[in-house]
């Protein structure tokens, strides 16, 4: 029987960039190849921020033609992005709209609307998900009416792009749950919260794990493109989950920071820990594949950065703007960098200058100021949300596994290294999509469980290792926890 090499493809679209990854396991190494990448982001249209999904789906069969051009011609595929957002898609299969983006404004204030008479506690102890006004529930809280109405299937992002491609439509359940209307204990969409948006369990496709195989490329979309052969496998498709999959889980008590758009804090674990102060420090139980948890709290993350980037037109590469932010003192001045006005400002550069001014700290200006004001606040947050995962796990977690695109960025993991005093594990930065191909790969047989898969993980990428310089910034922390807990007036 000839040996058939399988080649994996992972599609990992997040917030700022796409990227078509093709992937075969080689001498126990997972081989990855960056065959196609692509920006995303949103823009205003018909009066709401949103995402141009048909231009995302474009770019994914562009990469599958350029996998096609290389000589492959039967692949397994995955998809992956970013969560709480969805399509509405009418009775003959077609979208209602471009999905709107979670940073839209239409969500302001909508946890204080829906709550008036659901309190939070109960939506907490129900889903054990965090609050953030931009899930899927406020948002559909919020949905045009009128359209709601004419919708057959609510769809989330990864799904409604497999369903385009297939023809099958799924909920994937680690993306489900960001939606923050998922039951804990029953693992089925809650009638209640159902209806308090008006929406029926219907509406939505029916959920399947992490892993499933969803079918074949639709032949119709070969009489346009030139593509390969293409098994769809429905992976973790929030990128988080795939993400945290692709970690290497190095330490006896390891945490992951998934570092790219935003910041994803937290810890793998087998059962959910929604109680009184996870609830209170708006920790989430966001599903993980193969039955785990991620408990883990989203933070601002290099949005701020891709933020000054874009309004310094692109001038300096991310590198660049590493490069000069090293030739900066650090702490400078403190920032929350979870505050809301940081979530979409019209200018970020203003807002954090403005923010410095009214705490009566000192501003950053140039760029190297900038970028250094966002690690250094960055890699403190961090440390102050380790100290907390300690103490609501009740166990000390001894190192901190950092993944995705920040994780090139090694003033910030040596930074939070010494601060948090724990070792720094760094990559692999394409994590998400290493996350997707192994969850394929399992599928598939080819690998038997995540936990080995780790293995083949530490094996197949260069993990950098950063550890803790002793007493460099003595008291930094507890400076920053009191300046949060506005116990200093920076303004004295
Ligand atoms: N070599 C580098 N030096 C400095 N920063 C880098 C480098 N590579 C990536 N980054 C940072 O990583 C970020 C992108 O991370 P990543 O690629 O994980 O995000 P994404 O997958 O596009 O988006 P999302 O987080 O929504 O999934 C950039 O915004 C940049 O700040
Ligand atoms: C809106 C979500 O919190 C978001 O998708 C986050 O999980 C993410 O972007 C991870 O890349
Ligand atoms: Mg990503």
């Amino acid at each position: 029987m000839e040996f058939m090499e399988k080649v994996y493809v992972a599609v990992d679209i997040g917030a700022s960039s796409g990227r078509l990854i093709l992937s075969k396991l080689v001498d126990h190494k997972l081989k990855l190849k960056e065959v196609h990448r692509f920006k995303n982001g949103f823009a205003n249209v018909q009066g709401h921020d949103r995402w141009d999904i048909d231009k995302l789906i474009a770019e994914i069969l562009i990469g599958l033609e350029k996998i096609k051009k290389a000589g492959y011609n039967a692949v397994t595929l995955g998809i992956d992005t970013w969560a709480v957002d969805y399509v509405l898609v009418d009775s003959q299969g077609k979208k209602l709209q471009d999905p709107v983006s979670y940073r839209d404004a239409r969500t302001e204030g909508s946890i204080e609307r829906l709550t008036t008479d659901l309190p939070k506690k109960y939506i907490y102890q129900k889903t054990g998900i965090q609050f953030l006004d931009f899930n899927t529930l406020y948002q559909l809280f919020e949905e045009d009416k009128e359209l709601l109405a004419k919708t057959d299937k609510i769809m989330m992002i990864p799904d409604y792009i497999g369903y385009v491609l297939t023809g099958t439509a799924v909920t994937e359940v680690t993306n489900a749950s960001t939606t923050q209307m998922l039951s804990l204990r029953e693992g089925l969409f809650d009638d209640h919260l159902l209806s308090k948006v008006n929406v029926k369990e219907s509406q939505f496709p029916k959920l399947v794990e992490a892993g499933t195989v969803l079918g074949n490329l639709k032949e119709e979309l070969k009489t346009t493109y030139d593509l390969p052969e293409t098994k769809i496998i429905t992976v973790a498709t929030h990128d988080t989950a795939s993400a945290v999959v692709g970690t290497p889980g190095i330490g006896q008590r390891w945490a992951y920071l998934s570092s790219g758009t935003w910041s994803l804090i937290g810890a793998e674990l087998n059962t959910p820990e929604n109680g009184e102060q996870a609830f209170r420090e708006n920790y989430t139980n966001e599903w993980g594949a193969y039955g785990t948890y991620r408990f883990l709290k989203n933070i601002m993350g290099l949005w701020i950065i891709q933020s000054i980037k874009r309004e310094l037109h692109d001038q300096y590469s991310f590198v660049e703007l590493a490069n000069l932010a090293e030739q900066e003192p650090p702490f400078q001045q403190f920032i929350d960098v979870n505050d809301q006005r940081f979530q979409n400002p019209a200018n970020m550069i203003s807002e954090i200058q403005a923010y410095c001014q009214e705490t009566g700290q000192r501003i950053p200006i140039t760029p190297g100021q900038l970028t250094m004001a966002v690690y250094s606040n960055l890699s403190l947050y961090y440390a102050n949300e380790l100290a907390i995962l300690d103490t609501i796990l009740n166990y000390r977690i001894d190192s901190l596994n950092i993944v995705g695109g920040g994780s090139n960025v090694k003033l910030m993991n040596q930074l939070t290294a010494t601060i948090a005093d724990v070792d720094v594990y760094a990559g692999p930065s394409e994590a998400t999509a290493v996350g997707n191909i192994i969850v394929q790969m399992i599928t598939e047989g080819d690998i038997l469980n995540v936990y080995l898969a780790r293995r083949i993980i530490s094996h197949s990428f260069e993990i950098k290792k950063f550890t803790p310089e002793k007493n460099k910034y003595p008291q930094i922390l507890q400076k920053y926890r009191d300046f949060l807990a506005n116990k200093i007036d920076m303004k004295g």
